[in-house]
């Protein structure tokens, strides 16, 4: 039974490159199964590719070293190269709103999505009955201005080397920059708005008092400066003078659901690549 690898690279540009991760894909007893680039200027930018490939099983790892000593090198690559058949752990912040966080669980309850939820972390406990049927730990972290830094410190006992992914599922506490650096891994944020317009906590509320015709909402990589982080996705949905802030809030639910949900998936199949402030998405 083949292994099916996925090889994802970010460098600086120059001639050559496809055609040595090519050789060298070839040479270690690949097949490459699909193959996506992008450059981001005709001289001078940053190149950036994602490859599947099939690869007779245990040799992945080998290739992995093999890659980083010799192609990576020479063309002084980030890479990273990872075993499809191996679901991309995820813990999710939350605080009271469930929309999102059920999403996700049921997703990937019905193997829609193909992550392995390992725990739900909330400020908050009144969403761990709704948690309990999907048989996914609930912690209960509660979070105050004065007991902020021992709540942070407590998250990452949950989240940090025990998952691949943190997703905030509208939770509605900022997160500090140690935080960030202590969980070790890629955090996404759901904001239920199409930034840049409206950050902040209540964006719906903004949005009724703009007479706004779309709401929508925007799945983004969290940095320290709040609701600036690299766009992965977005949607909106029209609505008029006759909703009201309750329905702006209906309406964008749908959204915000449908938008985290595709983030979510495609960051797990490897498909999103950070470039400064924006993203590559194949
Ligand atoms: N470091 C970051 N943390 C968070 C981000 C981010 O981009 N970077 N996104 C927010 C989500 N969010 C809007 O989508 C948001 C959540 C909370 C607040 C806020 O002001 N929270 C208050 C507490 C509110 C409460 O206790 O109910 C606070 O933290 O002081 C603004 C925006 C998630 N975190």
């Amino acid at each position: 039974m083949d292994t099916i690898g996925r090889l994802l690279v970010r460098c600086p540009d120059r001639q050559g490159i496809v055609a040595a991760v090519a050789s060298f894909l070839s040479a270690s007893g690949a097949n490459i199964l699909s193959l996506d680039q992008h450059a981001t200027a005709r001289e001078g930018g940053t190149y950036f590719q994602r490859t599947e490939f099939a690869l007779p099983s245990g040799r992945l790892d080998g290739l992995r070293t093999a890659f980083g000593s010799d192609v990576a090198r020479t063309f002084g690559m980030d890479y990273t190269v990872t075993d499809t058949a191996t679901p991309k752990r995820v813990g999710i912040l939350v605080s009271k709103i469930d929309h999102c966080l059920l999403d996700l669980l049921w997703r990937a309850q019905r193997g829609d999505l193909d992550v392995s939820i390992e725990v739900v972390v909330s400020n908050h406990p009144d969403l761990e009955a709704a948690v309990a049927p999907f048989g996914v730990p609930f912690v209960h972290v509660p979070v105050t201005p004065d007991t902020k830094a021992d709540a942070e410190a407590r998250q990452a006992e949950l989240l940090a080397g025990r998952v691949d992914l943190v997703v905030l599922a509208r939770y509605m506490q900022i997160v500090s920059g140690s935080l960030l650096q202590a969980v070790g891994c890629p955090m996404i944020n759901i904001h239920h708005s199409f930034l840049p317009a409206f950050v902040g906590a209540v964006p719906y509320r903004q949005a009724k008092e703009r007479g706004v015709k779309l709401v929508g909402a925007t799945a983004h990589y969290v940095t320290e400066e709040l609701d600036q982080g690299p766009i992965i996705e977005q949607d909106v949905v029209r609505v008029s003078h006759r909703n009201t802030a309750a329905d702006l809030t209906r309406l964008g639910a749908d959204v915000e659901r449908s938008v985290l949900s595709r983030a979510v998936r495609w960051h797990c199949e490897d498909r999103v690549v950070r470039d400064g402030k924006t993203t590559i998405v194949f």
